[in-house]
């Protein structure tokens, strides 16, 4: 019951209501709103600044270390009650999410897997999800987990085509689950489109982004027609590789209330202390893109002038080059690229020293990995062939070190893998297939 509808006093909490299915909402945040009626800035000045009505007026948001809080009635009702229905700091961080992804609301959690968990509860048994053939593991697993054991039915299709995805969609399909560029193929997907065919077909259905490989510095889905973004806070938005978070964003109230209660009643909201840290990591996420998204370019160029075969948007030889740049702002920090040989690419990984073999990306350090070995080990190797996934290969997550230093390490390791074929004018390399895609948009 809704404060006003039990006739004890108006309480102080920022949106006293009941949600739509019924339940009385738990002293919490406010939806998250950004301010309207002020002035916006560019992105990266939004980034940075943030008003706060902090007591001390305290620059950055102070650590709300509290699992509970005192109240000032029997009744409770204070805005705050206990950390896992909300907490000032997690508040923050979430009202500027929701004002840098363009959102009505935000929602922090533990992790991008916990994102995508809140947002699958919306499913019930015989809904149906389409997605992608190009899928982060996690999200493959995460979903192969919900067609075994809790009747959801699951489409992969090849998303870089519309009309593969406009091919299944019904008055079932739930959710269009989305993620451009894919990883690790970094194939394109027509987020506009597809928002739009399948909202034809079936209003209902929500069309979902995984934004993690452009991050809000890139790109805003839910202006291009999605109705839920998400996004591994542990990448780009932290930057760091010190926290693991994850972020949602929606415009719809009911929706926003809908994943509130999931988070309130399994608990996954972002901690106090990881709040902050991602918040701080956020006001310095344009200038750490500017310089890793410059870095993989030269390192893209680099690669692709020796003779190897590389994926990477920002690169003109990218079969969907116009599409992507049609709905992102830059190509991000994330290429691969193969060598024709499974363990050529474990000897390039294995030499490469400035260069962390680490999963994970959208951090300041540089990183390279086997996504089929690594990151992608939980797609079973069968699939993985049946998804045209090269098992050799190699991925570079590209950081903000200096970008001669990392071409001058990646140089060295090409050449003590036996990679690359020295010449007098440099180098070539030895192994690789033409430089073609059969993707088509
Ligand atoms: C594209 C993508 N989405 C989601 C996730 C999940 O994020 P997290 O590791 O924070 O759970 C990852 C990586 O882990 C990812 O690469
Ligand atoms: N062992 C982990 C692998 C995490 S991969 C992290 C990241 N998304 C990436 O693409 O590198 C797991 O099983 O999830």
């Amino acid at each position: 019951m809704s404060s006003s509808d039990n006739g004890s006093p108006p309480l102080n909490k920022a949106f006293s209501r009941l949600d739509i299915d019924g339940h009385d909402l738990p002293p919490s945040p406010a939806p998250s709103s950004p301010q309207t009626g002020r002035r916006r800035y560019a992105l990266a000045t939004e980034l940075v600044y943030t008003e706060t009505k902090d007591q001390y007026g305290s620059s950055s948001i102070p650590i709300y270390q509290s699992a509970t809080f005192k109240q000032t009635s029997a009744n409770g009702g204070n805005e705050y009650d206990y950390t896992r229905s909300g907490n000032p700091t997690r508040t923050h961080l979430e009202r500027h999410l929701a004002k840098i992804m363009n959102a009505g609301r935000a929602l922090a959690v533990g992790s991008g897997m916990g994102a995508l968990d809140v947002i699958t509860r919306l499913l019930r048994p015989g809904d149906e999800v389409i997605t992608g053939d190009d899928l982060y593991g996690g999200t493959n697993r995460l979903l192969t987990y919900l067609k075994n054991n809790q009747g959801v039915i699951v489409h992969h299709v090849d998303t870089t085509n519309v009309s593969n995805v406009v091919a299944v969609i019904s008055d079932k399909t739930a959710m269009v689950l989305l993620e451009t560029p894919t990883n690790p193929l970094i194939k394109i997907v027509d987020i506009p489109s597809i928002a739009r065919a399948t909202h034809e077909v079936n209003a209902k259905a929500l069309v979902i982004v995984d934004n993690t490989m452009l991050s809000p510095m890139l790109c805003n889905p839910l202006d291009l027609g999605a109705d839920i973004v998400y996004e591994s806070g542990t990448k780009y938005l932290s930057g760091h590789h010190d926290i693991m978070a994850g972020v949602i964003a929606c415009n719809d109230p009911d929706i926003g209330d809908k994943m509130y209660f999931t988070i309130n009643s399994t608990g996954c909201g972002l901690s106090p202390n990881d709040s902050f840290l991602l918040m701080r990591g956020i006001k310095t996420l344009a200038i750490r893109m500017e310089r890793q998204q410059a870095n993989a370019q030269r390192i893209a160029e680099f690669l692709e002038s020796h003779g190897f075969r590389v994926r990477f948007p920002g690169l003109k030889s990218h079969p969907q080059y116009d599409l992507h740049w049609s709905i992102a702002r830059g190509a991000g920090a994330v290429l691969s690229f193969e060598t024709g040989d499974v363990t050529l690419s474990e000897r390039i990984v294995e030499a490469a020293r400035l260069w962390g073999i680490s999963v994970s990306f959208g951090c300041v350090n540089s990183l390279i990995s086997m996504p089929c070995r690594m990151s992608h080990a939980s797609i079973d190797a069968k699939t993985r062939q049946e998804r045209q996934m090269p098992e050799d290969i190699i991925r570079l997550c590209v950081g903000i070190e200096d970008a001669d230093d990392l071409i001058d390490d990646l140089s060295r390791a090409l050449v003590q893998a036996g990679a690359v074929t020295l010449t007098l004018d440099g180098f070539h390399a030895n192994n690789v297939s033409a430089v073609t895609d059969e993707t088509t948009a």
